[in-house]
């Protein structure tokens, strides 16, 4: 449904006047959007300003409006698949200073002994506090806090999504167990910054996706009416045929990328939706509709955490549960609509016209003062109040206790806060590595903290979340059903999408341009230089070969450097949302670049070729072409694992540079008395085989003529003897030279003339070929899974 249809039918509702600001009953009376016994909640009830009296009076009121018509976005999620989203105890620690990072930063042996524990936990900065909760079928939980109060950190623990250098402590569960591989793959995760391939459409964007994600057992039609109800959903019809864009090449707008980035998570038809800030950056307005399509999804049997940042006030009237969190703590959790009512009761008091949401949020950043309080006290009680509130009451938070309970909650606070001050508490501070329960026996040895454990279960049974996690999760599939496509079809689609990924870079003009002119110039520097058989000429055919092959593998290898760092955080992307296998990704992705490593250097080859006169026979032009395409593959696998193992092209450019310049020297052409303890490094040089290959196409059962000129001999300052001559076999000058003397006569590394030499060199290039591509996989599969 679009925005505009939404409001329309929005607008087509009954309404209620509103003459007075609700009362705390009223609040709770008020409906929510949790799924109740499997019916349908009320929702999408939107407050607007009207003018009384059609204008004549120029007075105005404030009313309700509900829609009449129940809109579906997507079907609702069958019973069984619905999932009650537990996070309990969950705290997080980050490295508090940067580590140098490069190529053997993730190489460090794990602390094992206490000693070594404790010392890593003191280079950690604790970025959240013993935070739980929960998120139950229907309901829409949103996190909310100042900047770097660790609303994504804790969204990206509960979605298994945090980086490795996070530590992470407590339990998140599904229906009560632990996540699963199949799990992540269902929950839609929809990341802070969209990423999404700029040079494809809204369209081919979840095109793809559906075809990768959704199940085998739903036809092309279907997946392709499913992309369609999504963007008729979303409101993004109007630029469906429009790419997505980038900075280099503007595209959609920031919130129709917004809504496409959700899109892709919606195709899946999720249980469970977790956001991180998708009204961020939008107008109010549209932010609102998106708030509305997430509470329409809610209600459809899902469980939706999302996180805001600055809601206005009619988006914050429409959020459900509120998860407050200042600097890691939780500061409030409970139903939204009550959060000003828990906090007056604690003594602070909404000002009036103030937005809820911003006065909550000034709370929780310590902006606010209270009689004696700073603004940072202020918010340390609130912590010790709520830490003390919710210990009792985890499940589903403030529900609105009376004022008396509220205010023995606030005395207890106090006291434990003293306790903790005092340094006494043996409370939260546990740091486990990848600890999975933090037991009840964890909390103060006291009466009162065995009563909040027993009070706590029971909270857990009376609110449901008890009968969810009875439930556990739904029957596990095939390993077969595991992937949406079958391999063979992910591999095509891979492969067509990174052809239409590619669809500004590939074959470009500028690309083709490039080739054209080196290809014109060599051409015409070497003009004609490799049809003379003679010694003079050769020297000059030598340079040529050796610069054709530098240029291709150049170019193969630095462009291959930015491959993979470019396409990183897609493939984690998309790898934990379990689209494809990494294999078929790799392959497609290989196989995606054969059309441009084959088609640009045939024309650099082919003017060069003739315009140079290399040697003119069908066999010695396609063993040449064959040769330097291999070359490039080579070089190119080369470049693909350094830019994988550093995954930072700058540092994968250092180190090419360096390596390349190396394998060059020893290639066979600029030195040739290299030392022997140096000068085996030419055996692992790639260049070194290549050339080997292309003297041998050239010169192998070729009659070279060394011509020598008597004028110049007398010349004691000549560089050379050697002279051309365009017919050396009846130049008087010239006498040929044997075969097997060629490789001193020209100076090779290797003979021109051996066939077992060309047969070893093409061997080695494709054992190179073969082991580069295969460290490139190993090393992507190890970053991807350590994550
Ligand atoms: N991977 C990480 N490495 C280092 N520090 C981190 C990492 N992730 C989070 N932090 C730190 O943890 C704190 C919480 O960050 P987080 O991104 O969760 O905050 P946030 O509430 O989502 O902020 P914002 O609203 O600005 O996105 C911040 O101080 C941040 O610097």
């Amino acid at each position: 449904m679009t925005s505009n249809s939404l409001s329309d039918e929005l607008g087509n509702g009954t309404s209620t006047e509103l003459a007075q600001p609700l009362t705390t009953s009223q609040k709770l009376l008020r409906p929510c959007t949790s799924w109740v016994n499997g019916e349908r909640p009320e929702s999408f009830r939107v407050e607007k300003i009207v003018p009384t009296d059609n204008g004549n009076s120029g007075e105005h009121k404030v009313i309700i409006e509900e829609p009449k018509v129940e809109v579906d976005l997507l079907e609702p999620i069958l019973e069984e698949n619905r999932m009650c989203v537990e996070y309990r105890h969950v705290s997080a620690y980050v490295p508090a200073k940067v580590t140098p990072g490069g190529f053997f930063s993730g190489l460090q042996l794990p602390a094992f002994t206490a000693k070594a524990k404790a010392k890593e936990k003191d280079k950690l900065r604790r970025v959240l506090w013993d935070v739980s909760g929960c998120c139950k079928p229907g309901e829409v939980l949103a996190l909310m806090g100042p900047s770097g109060s660790g609303k994504t950190s804790l969204l990206s623990i509960i979605g298994d999504r945090a980086q490795s250098h996070m530590k992470r402590e407590g339990t998140i569960t599904f229906n009560g167990s632990p996540s699963t591989k199949r799990l992540k793959r269902i929950t839609g995760f929809v990341m802070q910054d969209d990423l999404l391939h700029e040079t494809l459409t809204v369209w081919e964007v979840l095109y793809y996706a559906a075809m990768l994600r959704l199940p085998r057992t739903m036809t092309k039609e279907q997946k392709m009416e499913r992309v369609s109800v999504v963007i008729k959903a979303l409101g993004i019809e109007k630029c469906k045929d429009t790419i997505i864009g980038g900075f280099f090449r503007k595209g959609i707008s920031g919130g129709e990328r917004k809504r496409v980035s959700i899109g892709h998570e919606l195709l899946i038809n999720p249980s469970v939706l977790l956001l991180d800030e998708p009204t961020s950056g939008l107008d109010s307005t549209t932010a609102m509709h998106c708030v509305e399509i997430l509470r329409e999804l809610a209600a459809g049997g899902r469980s939706i955490i999302t996180t805001i940042h600055q809601p206005s006030s009619r988006l914050y009237q429409s959020l459900d549960k509120l998860l407050l969190l200042s600097q890691g703590h939780a500061l409030y959790y409970g139903r939204a609509q009550l959060a000003d009512d828990y906090f007056e009761k604690m003594g602070y008091h909404l000002p009036y016209r103030v937005n809820v949401a911003d006065f909550i949020l000034d709370l929780a950043s310590g902006d606010v003062s209270m009689d004696d309080r700073d603004g940072e006290s202020t918010r340390q009680h609130l912590i010790s109040c709520s830490e003390r509130y919710l210990r009792r009451r985890t499940v589903d938070g403030y529900t609105g206790s009376s004022a008396e309970d509220l205010a023995g909650e606030q005395k207890e606070a106090l006291e434990y806060s003293d306790v903790k001050l005092n340094g006494n508490s043996n409370t939260y501070n546990i740091m486990a590595g990848k600890a999975e329960h933090l037991h009840m026996d964890k909390l103060p040895a006291s009466s009162s903290a065995s009563e909040a454990a027993a009070d706590s279960v029971e909270a857990d049974l009376e609110t449901g979340v008890g009968e969810w996690r009875r439930r556990g999760l739904p029957p596990a599939q095939s390993k077969a059903q595991r992937w949406g496509a079958p391999y063979h079809q992910q591999f095509a689609i891979l492969f067509t999408r990174a052809i239409r990924v590619r669809r500004f870079q590939s074959m470009s003009r500028q690309d083709i341009l490039q080739y054209v002119i080196v290809g014109l110039l060599t051409g015409c520097f070497w003009w004609q230089r490799g049809g003379h058989d003679t010694l003079a000429a050769s020297a000059d055919t030598l340079g040529l070969l050796f610069f054709e092959l530098m240029f291709l593998t150049f170019r193969s290898m630095f462009t291959a450097l930015f491959t993979f760092p470019d396409e990183y955080k897609m493939l984690l992307k998309e790898r934990a949302s379990g689209m494809y296998r990494l294999s078929a990704f790799f392959f497609a992705r290989m196989a995606s670049d054969l059309p441009m490593d084959f088609a640009v250097p045939t024309i650099f080859i082919t003017l060069i070729y003739f315009m140079a006169h290399l040697r003119y026979t069908a066999a010695a032009f396609f063993s040449n072409f064959f040769t330097v395409i291999l070359l490039g593959l080579v070089a190119q696998g080369f470049g693909l694992l350094l830019g994988t193992l550093a995954m930072n092209p700058k540092t994968a450019q250092t180190i090419a540079s360096i390596v390349v310049l190396a394998f060059t020297l020893v290639g066979g052409y600029f030195v040739r008395g290299i030392p022997d303890w140096i000068g085996w490094l030419r055996y692992i040089s790639f260049i070194y085989y290549g050339f080997g290959m292309l003297l041998h196409i050239e010169y192998q059962g070729r009659t070279i003529y060394s011509c020598i000129d008597s004028s110049h001999t007398q010349n004691q300052f000549a560089m050379s003897v050697q002279v051309d001559s365009a017919d050396p076999a009846h130049d008087p000058r010239c006498t040929p030279i044997p075969q097997d003397a060629l490789k001193s006569t020209l100076g090779l590394q290797q003979s021109p003339n051996s066939m077992s030499w060309m047969a070893i060199d093409a061997a080695v290039l494709i054992a190179w070929l073969v082991f580069y591509r295969t460290l490139v996989y190993i090393s992507l599969r190890y970053k991807t899974a350590r994550r």
